[in-house]
């Protein structure tokens, strides 16, 4: 079996709920979850903790060499280390987020982290892994049995993030969101989906009704055997 076969490649747009659905999907399925996402955010805390302007590329470069990263893939136990630092809520921060997008488009550090998503896959024990991010349908897992598109309308994704975020108003959130957006978007195209992609779009769902219709597409996308391999893990 090799590791595209053992990946359900889901993307989608900030805030449309790719690493809460996911993470439930996997939950349910007694698969593994990745939120690629965390990577490239962690890269980017490394980087401020060095005090680099995340839009230059080459000193971005200059601290990737040091990068020591660790993320669990289990839906139960979320973490994300750098070096000896749990990072897990400290990556999440607005500052963070405002950084990213600088360093998500160097393509070296796309080509390492890519490597480093399969790699955690094929390490897995689970008999597959939910994956989510911006590029896993298109690029990190193009031959993955099951792709999906996440989406939903920015309004509704913008609502939904300034309900979590305590620390800014809501317009100021959505702005935050909407600029994040628009410069990955520069990047990967993650607002169309690829031939075979199959969108879900959440904008009149709730959270448990997005969960269903993605587990729907997820089933209709395996055999048996590796659906029952995940209930196994239970
Ligand atoms: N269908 C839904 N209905 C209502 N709320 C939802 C739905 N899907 C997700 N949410 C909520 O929306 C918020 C954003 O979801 P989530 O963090 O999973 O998005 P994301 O796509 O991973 O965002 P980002 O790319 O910015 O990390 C969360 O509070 C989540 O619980
Ligand atoms: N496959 C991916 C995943 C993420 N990114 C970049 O990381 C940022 C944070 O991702 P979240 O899913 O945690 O919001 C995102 O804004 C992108 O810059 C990516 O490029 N490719």
């Amino acid at each position: 079996m090799t590791d595209s076969v053992r990946t359900i490649a889901i993307d989608g747009p900030a805030g449309s709920g790719k690493s809460s659905v996911s993470k439930e999907v996997a939950r349910r399925l007694g698969y593994g979850y990745l939120d690629t996402g965390a990577a490239y955010r962690g890269l980017a805390w490394h980087a401020l903790e060095h005090g680099i302007d995340t839009s230059d590329s080459s000193a971005v470069l200059d601290v990737v060499g040091d990068f020591d990263y660790a993320i669990s893939l289990d839906p139960d136990d979320y973490w994300v280390r750098v070096g000896s630092t749990d990072v897990t809520e400290a990556i999440r921060e607005p500052r963070v987020a405002d950084a990213v997008s600088g360093v998500a488009r160097v393509p070296a550090v796309r080509a390492s982290v890519t490597a480093l998503f399969r790699a955690l896959v094929a390490a897995s024990t689970r008999a597959a892994v939910v994956v989510e991010g911006r590029d896993i349908t298109t690029v990190v897992a193009p031959d993955a049995p099951v792709r999906i598109l996440l989406t939903a309308a920015p309004e509704v994704r913008a609502v939904r993030r300034s309900k979590e975020v305590a620390t800014q108003d809501a317009a100021a959130v959505a702005a935050a969101l909407h600029k994040r957006d628009a410069s990955d978007a520069k990047v990967v195209d993650f607002l169309t989906a690829a031939p075979g992609v199959t969108v879900v779009d959440s904008t009149d769902l709730d959270f448990e009704e997005t969960v269903e219709a993605v587990l729907a597409v997820v089933r209709a996308g395996l055999d048996e055997p590796q659906l029952e391999a995940g209930a196994e893990h239970e």
